[in-house]
């Protein structure tokens, strides 16, 4: 994959993915996670090769993407009324029900990323590709997007989470991606970007 500025920060990348099955992404910061998942999501086009996906995917970026102003579950309102799964049984598994009614500008960022985790759970997608969804959750939180992992895969959904801590991922495979550019590149990649 090449960026603006020439950048290459993906190369001979060859994954697959089956259902029920995870796979980390793991590597420093710049190696390419996340791009490899917006590659994968068909946010972003590959330079060379091609990405097959046979089942509809959800996806978690590093945005929340919540209203302020509007509570909680007036956030997620749409989503719920596109869901087979009924909303309250998600806030439950994400230990957010108490908090349906808040305005989303009080919650917390752990509050606000297990929000955006909602959005996923309620999308009925089979393939759910997920940038750091454990940033800025505690210990419990984890150990509770791990059950739900665990769920979405014994019901033959499958997904791949890039991260720089362990995730409760059992049986996951890894995929370990090196840094390939110099950072030196970006400044013709900005000039790319946004010409004069
Ligand atoms: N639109 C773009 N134009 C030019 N360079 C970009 C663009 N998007 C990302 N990059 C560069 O590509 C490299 C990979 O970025 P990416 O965000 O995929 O890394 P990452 O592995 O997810 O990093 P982190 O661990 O910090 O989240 C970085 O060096 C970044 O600066």
């Amino acid at each position: 994959m090449r960026l603006p500025g020439d950048r290459l920060v993906l190369d001979q990348v060859n994954l697959t993915l089956h259902s029920g099955e995870a796979m980390l992404l793991t590597g420093p910061n710049g190696a390419g996670k996340s791009t490899l998942l917006r590659t994968l999501a068909g946010l972003r086009s590959p330079t060379r090769g091609h990405v097959e996906r046979n089942a509809p995917i959800a996806w978690l970026g590093h945005q929340d993407a919540l209203k302020p102003a509007l509570s909680l579950s007036h956030n997620l309102a749409l989503s719920a009324q596109l869901s087979s799964v009924p909303l309250a049984r998600v806030l439950q598994a994400l230990d957010l029900a108490h908090l349906a009614d808040v305005p989303a500008r009080l919650l917390s960022s752990g509050q606000k990323r297990r929000a955006a985790f909602a959005r996923i759970m309620l999308s009925d997608a089979k393939i759910w590709l997920l940038d750091e969804p454990s940033v800025g959750l505690d210990q419990a939180s984890i150990a509770r997007l791990g059950a739900i992992m665990a769920e979405h895969r014994k019901q033959g959904g499958a997904l791949v989470a890039t991260t720089h801590v362990p995730l409760p991922l059992p049986e996951a495979q890894t995929h370990q991606l090196p840094v390939i550019a110099e950072d030196t590149t970006l400044l013709d990649a900005f000039d790319e970007d946004f010409p004069e």
